[in-house]
């Protein structure tokens, strides 16, 4: 299972997991951090770079963005005023946009209604993400999905029988999407994250699965990844201790560093599922592996007991150990002394 996003992305099959640093709101509504975290992403050798693009009065209701939110992480007394203090125009979206082609970088974006939609479709952004809030959003979905543009999608906030009813939507237009799992809560206590569901995703659906981390710290995405995530997203912050809501399940530039370094130890150690000796091993085969040799002085014609065979780290080296009860009640070709090693022909 691969989708093809452009010629350079792909994504699922053997391709290496596709790591999204979600810079979302994490920018403060500052275009200067924003770029400063595009180069953060570059330089931890993430995948893409990823905001999150609102229309407000697309996606809330004119009463919501009147309705008070007066928390630490507020940017403003009300909803709206938070969220336009925290909205990038168009035209610092085209800015940066550039910025991260400059810097070599991917970039995308989520788009949280139709009109956001359109503007990443124009932006020609190589895949639009559709996060967790818009995962019961059915005429959001159908309608990215008629538009033919490769997607990636979230399911927090809904559960299994919502996931297919998305993967029905977007699958009945094309196939070029991946579904991540992903739990909406910032930050997600481990035991909610039910990382297993990655498993069921892969046994269900015939695209690529992922994973969105909202969790604190690496442990878990990199899990996901051996559970087989192909795509992994973890949001990307200058300081843990910035105004935001998301600062808190974020990772440094140095965390997410050691993120894609450590996602790229666990795929290339996940191998084959075929148990074998590898070329690696043959120094500690030739100085530790033990082998069968002599536990007694014996003669020629004398049979082998089991108390006259011995499995010892040897030198030279005998049989291998696992042909002991190949050797047990033969007769010794040759006499052997204690300690020799015992080999194919020294016995009948
Ligand atoms: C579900 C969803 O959209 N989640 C996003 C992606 O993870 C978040 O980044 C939210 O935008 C953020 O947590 C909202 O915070 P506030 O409400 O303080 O602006
Ligand atoms: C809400 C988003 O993502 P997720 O649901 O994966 O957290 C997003 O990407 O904007």
């Amino acid at each position: 299972m691969e989708v093809k996003i452009t010629d350079d992305i792909k994504i699922g099959a053997n391709n290496p997991c596709f790591i999204i640093a979600e810079v979302g709101q994490n920018h403060q509504g500052d275009i200067e951090i924003a770029k400063k975290l595009i180069k953060a992403a570059k330089e931890a050798g993430a995948s893409c770079v990823k905001f999150q693009k609102t229309c407000l009065k697309e996606k809330f209701t004119k009463k919501y963005l009147e309705r008070p939110y007066e928390t630490s992480n507020s940017w403003g007394k009300t909803y709206g005023d938070h969220k336009r203090h925290l909205e990038f125009s168009e035209s610092q979206y085209r800015e940066l946009f550039k910025y991260a082609q400059e810097v070599g970088i991917p970039f995308t974006a989520s788009a949280m209604d139709m009109v956001s939609f359109d503007f990443l479709v124009n932006l020609k952004v190589p895949f639009i993400k559709i996060g967790s809030g818009d995962s019961n959003n059915l005429l959001f979905l159908k309608y990215a999905a008629s538009k033919m543009v490769p997607l990636i999608i979230s399911t927090g906030m809904v559960d299994k029988t919502a996931v297919k009813t998305i993967y029905d939507i977007i699958s009945a237009h094309h196939k070029s999407f991946c579904l991540l799992h992903c739990i909406s809560a910032y930050p997600v206590p481990f035991e909610d994250c039910n990382l297993t569901v990655l498993q069921d995703y892969k046994n269900t659906f015939d695209v690529p699965v992922g994973y969105s981390g909202q969790e604190v710290g690496t442990a878990v995405g990199l899990a996901a990844v051996a559970l087989g995530a192909k795509v992994l997203e973890k949001h990307i912050t200058l300081d843990k201790s910035m105004k935001g809501t998301d600062h808190v399940c974020s990772l440094t530039p140095n965390e997410f560093k050691q993120l894609v370094r450590d996602v790229r130890v666990i795929e290339a150690s996940l191998g084959t599922p075929i148990k074998k000796v590898v070329t690696s091993e043959i120094p500690c085969i030739d100085k530790l592996q033990k082998s069968l040799v002599m536990g007694c002085t014996k003669n020629k014609g004398e049979i082998l007991y089991p108390g006259d065979v011995k499995i010892k780290v040897a030198e030279p080296k005998g049989l291998n150990a696992l042909h002991f009860d190949d050797v047990i009640y033969k007769t010794l070709v040759y006499d052997k002394k204690e300690d020799e090693p015992l080999n194919e022909g020294d016995f009948c």
